[in-house]
């Protein structure tokens, strides 16, 4: 299914924090949004799975408006992986993870073999069938990520939008998630912050700066020393991956010192009442 983000702009807090963004994801691809903390990219995705309306421009899913869908429409075609989980439930994983099923017309307590199946093999294919009995909320913050990531796998929608999916997670697990993200075959739309990882497991990537996308395209097009210089105000060296031709980046520095962050990105932004910004 293709994704086409166009000139989306959204606000948050009553505050513009993504501004014309426009970016196509084609059937099948993975498309990493990268970016300064604060830069937008929950926002944009927030946007892009139909949780929140943009102020202006659209989101179309093989041409259809989000806006136009159903919840139920746009949950049988979007699966989201969100940042911030406060799910302190204390439910099994496994019925964690068939919640989503819900979209395919059975729901919690009515699942059938089927649902269970599928719920079962989404947990394998994250390495976590053996937690299926435990509580949700006595896993540790990887563990979750990786039920959480199950549970949207087992929506099975064609797209999946993933905020930061391999948080907590170990390095073997982030390697593995991410595998499984090229492997499914769905489009993708997943927030990252490591640009080594990104660059291995993305057909495209944004860069967001201030709300605003400011380079797109191919990893090895995108990313060099001068774009990690001006977007993430840090200096650094590009080696090439002895094995894979691949470049990677070592980071050596923060380019200018801390004073200079902040307004310098969002001159808008003013201290609280009683606070002094440096
Ligand atoms: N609930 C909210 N209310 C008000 N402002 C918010 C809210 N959530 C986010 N913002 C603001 O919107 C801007 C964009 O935030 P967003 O979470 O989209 O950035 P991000 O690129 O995903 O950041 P991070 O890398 O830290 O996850 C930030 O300035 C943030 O402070």
């Amino acid at each position: 299914m293709r994704v086409d983000i166009e000139n989306l702009s959204a606000h948050r807090g009553g505050r513009p924090v993504v501004a014309d963004v426009t970016v196509s994801v084609p059937s099948g691809t993975v498309l990493g949004l990268l970016g300064p903390n604060g830069s937008g990219k929950s926002t944009l995705l927030r946007a892009v799975s139909g949780i929140a309306a943009p102020s202006s421009g659209r989101v179309r899913l093989d041409g259809a408006d989000v806006a136009s869908l159903s919840r139920k429409e746009v949950a049988l075609r979007v699966a989201v992986m969100a940042q911030e989980h406060s799910e302190e439930f204390e439910i099994p994983v496994l019925d964690m993870v068939l919640l989503g099923r819900i979209p395919h017309g059975h729901g919690f307590g009515r699942d059938s073999d089927r649902d269970i199946a599928v719920a079962l093999d989404a947990l394998d294919r994250v390495g976590a069938a053996h937690l299926h009995h435990r509580s949700f909320s006595a896993l540790s913050g990887g563990e979750r990520q990786r039920v959480l990531f199950a549970r949207a796998l087992a929506q099975d929608t064609p797209v999946l939008v993933l905020d930061e999916p391999t948080n907590h997670l170990d390095i073997a697990h982030q390697l593995e998630l991410l595998d499984l993200v090229q492997a499914a075959g769905r489009t993708v739309v997943v927030a990252l912050h490591d640009l080594n990882l990104a660059a291995r497991f993305c057909d495209t990537v944004g860069v967001l700066v201030g709300g605003r996308l400011t380079a797109l395209g191919a990893p090895e097009e995108v990313l060099d020393t001068d774009l990690i210089r001006s977007a993430f105000d840090v200096d650094s060296t590009a080696v090439v991956h002895p094995r894979s031709g691949r470049r990677h980046f070592i980071f050596d520095a923060r380019s200018t010192p801390r004073r200079a962050e902040g307004p310098a990105h969002d001159p808008s932004v003013s201290a609280p009442e009683g606070i002094t910004l440096p």
